[in-house]
């Protein structure tokens, strides 16, 4: 789904090296026999389990304490999902918790079907097999505007703004769910209907503020720098004062110090607006530094979980994406000029703005 971007392969190449590679020199904890992922408590329940009438809970979900249950301790959780298209099974019985409060990211090589998991979390896609509960509610049949307004708001790997309309407007626009004016107050304009939105102005305000671009609130979308125009993504994701916001390579095409300053902005939303956070990104040192876990798809399994230290020392990450050998049947060893590098592909800086609409 990526697509390549010059100079992009490098830093993936340079954050491989610091994290996965490292790890003889990070003394890892190998992983357990008979739990090779080192995700003991996913995939399919115990036999103990089967047959069990509806939603078979799993025993053990890894970041959830065992004997609670995964859907009323997290603020998503999907429940081992599985997705076919046709004779390719993209996701295979892959169960993932986001707590509340947390930071998370979801990263694998190529191919992995991490887009394929969101888009069934965000309901884009409908699973095959499986479940999804937001804040303990099954939204399995959801449709996505319907998630959005529940609490599960998201950004894209190739941003998507209304580039003719300005960067407030962009905002407002999403707050549309939430408003409470009808077409005939919006026709002849009440006050209630004015007042409203004299608010949603400001609240787009204040968001564009708090993600940093307050000085662009007149501005056309389309005229704002790369960087500026995935805190807008961010800022009207926020409007939909979710509880849950899924980030599609946030910080490709950003600068290093917007990098940098990303974490700290991903840290301050989670703590000051209560809102847990998900990613997927393929600059690993990004992911190695903000995650407090991490949850590893390859070929559509899930092949670990963890917090960092975890997943940069497990053997089964590892060859995922360097190979046995450092080269992933022979296929992925980068070249001068790939977009690849160890298996991670790098999202181009590609922007969408004329008149699409997340
Ligand atoms: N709509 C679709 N129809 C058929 N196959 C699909 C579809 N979407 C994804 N796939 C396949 O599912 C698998 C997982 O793809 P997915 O895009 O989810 O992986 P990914 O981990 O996001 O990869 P990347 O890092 O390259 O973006 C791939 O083999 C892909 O070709």
């Amino acid at each position: 789904m990526s697509e390549p971007s010059h100079g992009a392969g490098e830093k993936v190449r340079e954050g491989l090296k610091e994290t996965l590679a490292d790890t003889t020199q990070l003394g890892g904890t190998p992983n357990t026999p008979g739990d090779p992922s080192g995700a003991a408590g996913y995939g399919r329940p115990d036999s103990t389990e089967s047959g069990v009438d509806g939603p078979v809970r799993q025993p053990v979900v890894p970041g959830t304490p065992a004997g609670v249950d995964p859907v009323e301790a997290n603020v998503l959780y999907a429940d081992r999902i599985t997705i076919r298209f046709g004779g390719l099974t993209a996701v295979d019985n892959v169960s993932f918790a986001i707590p509340p409060k947390s930071v998370v990211s979801l990263i694998g090589p190529n191919g992995a079907g991490k887009t394929t998991f969101f888009n069934v979390l965000t309901g884009l896609y409908e699973a095959t097999e499986g479940a999804v509960y937001l804040n303990g509610k099954d939204i399995t049949p959801v449709k996505p505007h319907k998630r959005a307004a529940m609490g599960l708001a998201r950004t894209f790997q190739n941003i998507r703004l209304f580039g003719l309309m300005t960067a407030e407007e962009n905002v407002m626009v999403a707050m549309h769910s939430h408003l409470k004016a009808g077409v005939m107050s919006t026709i002849i304009r009440t006050p209630g209907q004015r007042r409203e939105e004299r608010e949603a102005r400001e609240t787009a305000r204040e968001l564009l503020d708090y993600v940093g671009i307050g000085k662009t609130v007149g501005e056309l979308a389309r005229n704002l720098s790369y960087g500026d125009q995935r805190r807008l993504e961010i800022a009207r994701a926020m409007a939909l004062k979710p509880k849950v916001l899924l980030l599609d390579e946030p910080t490709a095409g950003m600068n290093p110090q917007e990098s940098a300053n990303f974490n700290d902005f991903v840290y301050r939303v989670r703590d000051e607006k209560d809102i847990s956070v998900l990613l997927i990104e393929h600059d690993m040192s990004v992911i190695m530094k903000i995650s407090e876990r991490i949850t590893v798809l390859d070929r559509g399994a899930m092949i670990a979980e963890g917090t960092p230290d975890d997943i940069r020392n497990n053997q089964q990450v590892i060859e995922a994406y360097l190979g046995k050998t450092g080269t992933r049947e022979g296929k992925r060893l980068p070249k001068p000029g790939d977009a690849q590098a160890g298996g991670v592909a790098v999202a181009a800086p590609t922007t969408t703005t004329d008149g699409e609409q997340a």
